[in-house]
């Protein structure tokens, strides 16, 4: 018998680990684009999954923008249902006419077919193929765009989706593994011309700006880089607990007590004025940085201004020693 390639052996261990304890005779279903990432997350799965006592499944979006993507969806719908995985199915989106740029249009067609499909099929999982050189690329992005810790803590290993567990098995597998598997299992895997787009700032991370890294600062740069990301995550997710204590420890009938906000630790208190921004209605994609500086401003540097603007026509003011939000564009509390 052929010895198992390492890079193989790898990408099961990872797998694996991230699967077991799911409940026994679920579906786990592993979303492919048929690029490298996830058809070696999917071979994976299918060699791992049913030794767990679980079901792999799979499903291949086809977001139509691109000429043959009906038909490669088809073919990795194909390749799964040979391969043993079921559902094995290619579903079709429609991008068009979506709110943003065509990459978060397309992100939210893919996501909002997978969870449908994973509920579908009453999966215990969602599986993606994000790498350690992905998370790499994300945090860099995140600190040239000047995110908190929140965008530096990269993408979570696991989070909850609509519902649905969405799980990131290969955040600790290089590219170069999953690229090595797929040779070793004989899978051709397809390249997305996007990723090598330089009109896109991931593909210019991924093909100019990652290897430079490397080449400067050495090897150990992406798992370095992967390494914050999961450090800095532990962190942000202390500072959150705390936020959602104070948050509940402010609140007043009519909006947050000033008192309990003046003496928190910056950290936290923009936390707190971020959730509960949240929580009045600010759409969270446009609740920036500075409208939870215009609420710290109402706490910390009050001077009797009028008051803060947040997205979605919201207005907060101080009342006294409190935050009230007004309704939009009226003037009037809201309480
Ligand atoms: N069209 C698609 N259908 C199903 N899942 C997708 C599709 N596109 C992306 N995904 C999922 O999202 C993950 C991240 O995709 P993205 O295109 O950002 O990264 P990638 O590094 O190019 O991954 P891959 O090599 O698997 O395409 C993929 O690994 C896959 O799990």
């Amino acid at each position: 018998m052929a010895a198992l390639a390492p890079s193989v052996a790898e990408v099961r261990a990872a797998v694996r680990r991230a699967l077991t304890g799911l409940p026994s005779g679920g579906t786990v279903l592993v979303a492919c684009s048929g690029g490298a990432d996830s058809m070696a997350l999917a071979a994976a799965t299918a060699f791992v999954a049913p030794r767990l006592g679980l079901r792999p499944g799979l499903v291949s979006v086809d977001h139509g923008l691109q000429p043959g993507s009906a038909d490669r969806a088809a073919e990795v719908a194909k390749w799964a249902a040979d391969a043993g995985l079921h559902p094995a199915q290619a579903v079709g989106v429609t991008v068009a006419g979506r709110p943003g740029g065509p990459e978060a249009a397309a992100r939210e067609a893919r996501y909002q077919a997978l969870v449908d499909c994973a509920r579908e099929h009453r999966a215990v999982a969602l599986l993606t193929g994000h790498t350690r050189d992905d998370q790499a690329e994300t945090v860099l992005l995140a600190l040239a765009r000047g995110a908190g810790p929140r965008g530096l803590a990269g993408m979570p290993e696991r989070r909850e989706l609509a519902g649905v567990p969405l799980l990131r098995p290969l955040l600790d597998v290089g590219r170069e593994q999953t690229r090595a598997a797929c040779v070793a299992l004989g899978l051709t895997p397809w390249d997305d011309p996007h990723n090598t787009d330089p009109a896109y700032a991931r593909a210019r991370v991924r093909h100019d700006l990652l290897p430079e890294l490397v080449r400067v600062l050495g090897p150990g740069v992406v798992a370095n880089l992967a390494r914050t990301a999961r450090l800095v995550a532990e962190d942000a997710a202390a500072l959150d607990d705390l936020a959602v204590a104070a948050l509940a420890a402010a609140r007043v009938a009519d909006g947050l007590a000033v008192p309990a906000l003046t003496d928190l630790p910056p950290a936290v208190r923009s936390r707190v004025l971020h959730a509960w921004a949240r929580e009045l209605g600010a759409p969270p994609a446009a609740l920036a940085h500075g409208h939870v500086l215009a609420l710290d401003a109402l706490v910390t540097a009050w001077h009797g201004q009028g008051p803060a603007h947040l997205p979605g026509g919201l207005l907060v003011a101080r009342r006294a020693n409190r935050l009230v939000a007004l309704g939009p564009g009226t003037g009037t509390d809201r309480a």
